[in-house]
């Protein structure tokens, strides 16, 4: 029997939003030049990653993870007695967002959440997105395209930091019994341009995240550190830093044998988990002696699912508590203005 559960905003569906991946060889160029459009990456880059993704057959895991997520999500909405159909449209591969929002307009969709598959503030994981629904209403082709509300960003939603934490106990538990003790834990992230990092709450988020799961770990404060890892752009712009890479040199070198690298700024395995971590990452610490446990992303863990179930009834219903820990408060619904801006670069950046 399906709970009942009190729904008092009026929503018809459910849309997920996610960036999309190649499923096949044919497919990487044209989908590198979908992300790269307009963005200043050079040529050289593009190959390189291009590559990445030939060393997986073209494939990226992300859309297959999209799937596990639909198929979790779905009945579990089902059980909290949620009636909402769900959509899901990718930023720069198919099913692309235009197509899913023109099927939800077509389906009589008048009013819809929207779930921005990320946790934390970001251009990419949050302005961007929502640049791209309204782009894709823009497109549709009666012009009764649905209304869009976003969901707020859950960074510090204690079902999610749950989630991490079983994720970051159980690669822990995978290391030799005397490695664990001492054990150092890189939580990694994508890297961001400085310029873009400095006009939102990416890193702050971040690093809230990390320490309530060490927290609830029981780690020492030394024990562990927030690193980034797949940088791009021109290599003389400043990104975020240190690079895992660099991390796991510095560790070594201050005598440490074992380290959990724990990929929380990354919600499924994507290209950059599976290959800068699994495969670059991996590479390093076998050459140079030092045990490695990568932490699973948090997937389809049943505390996360969970959440996001919270996440959507909080919006149907207001008298639902809106759940964060730590140090600051829930994520705003309604991101403001300045929220999550391009990076600002000079009119003359010519350099
Ligand atoms: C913060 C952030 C997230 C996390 C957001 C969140 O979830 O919170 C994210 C997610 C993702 N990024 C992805 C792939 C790529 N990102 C690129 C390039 C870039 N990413 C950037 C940032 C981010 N990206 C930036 C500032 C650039 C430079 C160009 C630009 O300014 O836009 C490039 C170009 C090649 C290169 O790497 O240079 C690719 C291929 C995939 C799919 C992976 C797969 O296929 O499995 C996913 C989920
Ligand atoms: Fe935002």
């Amino acid at each position: 029997m399906a709970s009942q559960i009190n729904q008092v905003n009026n929503y018809d569906a459910l849309l997920l939003v996610s960036f999309g991946g190649p499923e096949g060889m044919d497919d990487v160029i044209p989908f590198l030049e979908n992300v790269l459009r307009g963005r200043n990456v050079p040529r050289e880059r593009m190959m390189e990653v291009a590559h990445h993704y030939e060393m997986f057959g073209g494939v990226s895991p992300i859309n297959q993870q999209m799937r596990y997520l639909l198929d979790a999500l779905k009945p579990a909405l089902k059980e909290a007695g949620i009636d909402l159909p769900v959509y899901w449209g990718n930023r720069n591969w198919t099913p692309y967002l235009t197509d899913e929002i023109q099927q939800m307009a077509a389906d009589g969709v008048e009013s819809a959440l929207a779930l921005m598959v990320s946790a934390y503030s970001s251009y990419s994981g949050c302005r961007q997105y929502r640049e791209n629904v309204y782009k894709a209403c823009d497109q549709v082709e009666s012009g009764a395209a649905p209304h869009f509300d976003k969901l707020r960003v859950f960074y510090n939603h204690p079902l999610f930091i749950s989630a991490n934490l079983d994720r970051l106990q159980s690669a822990i538990a995978a290391l030799p019994e005397d490695q664990r003790e001492n054990v150092r834990i890189a939580y990694t992230a994508h890297s961001l341009p400085m310029s873009m990092a400095q006009s939102c709450d990416y890193v702050k988020q971040l690093e809230e995240t990390a320490r309530l799961i060490s927290e609830q770990a029981g780690l020492r404060d030394d024990q562990w550190d927030l690193v980034y890892q797949s940088r791009s752009g021109r290599p003389q712009d400043p990104w975020l830093e240190p690079d895992i890479l660099d991390h796991l040199e510095t560790l070594k070198k201050s005598g440490h044998e074992a380290v959990v690298i724990a990929p929380i700024g990354f919600l499924s395995d994507h290209m950059e988990v599976v290959f800068d971590l699994d495969v670059e990452a991996r590479d390093y610490c076998q050459e140079h002696n030092l045990h490695l446990s990568r932490a699973k992303t948090v997937g389809i863990h049943p505390d996360f699912i969970a959440m996001l179930v919270e996440l959507i009834r909080e919006r149907l219903d207001p008298s639902v508590p809106k759940r964060a820990i730590g140090k600051y408060p829930p994520n705003h619904d309604v991101c403001p203005a300045n929220c999550c801006p391009a990076a600002m670069r000079p009119a003359s950046a010519v350099k």
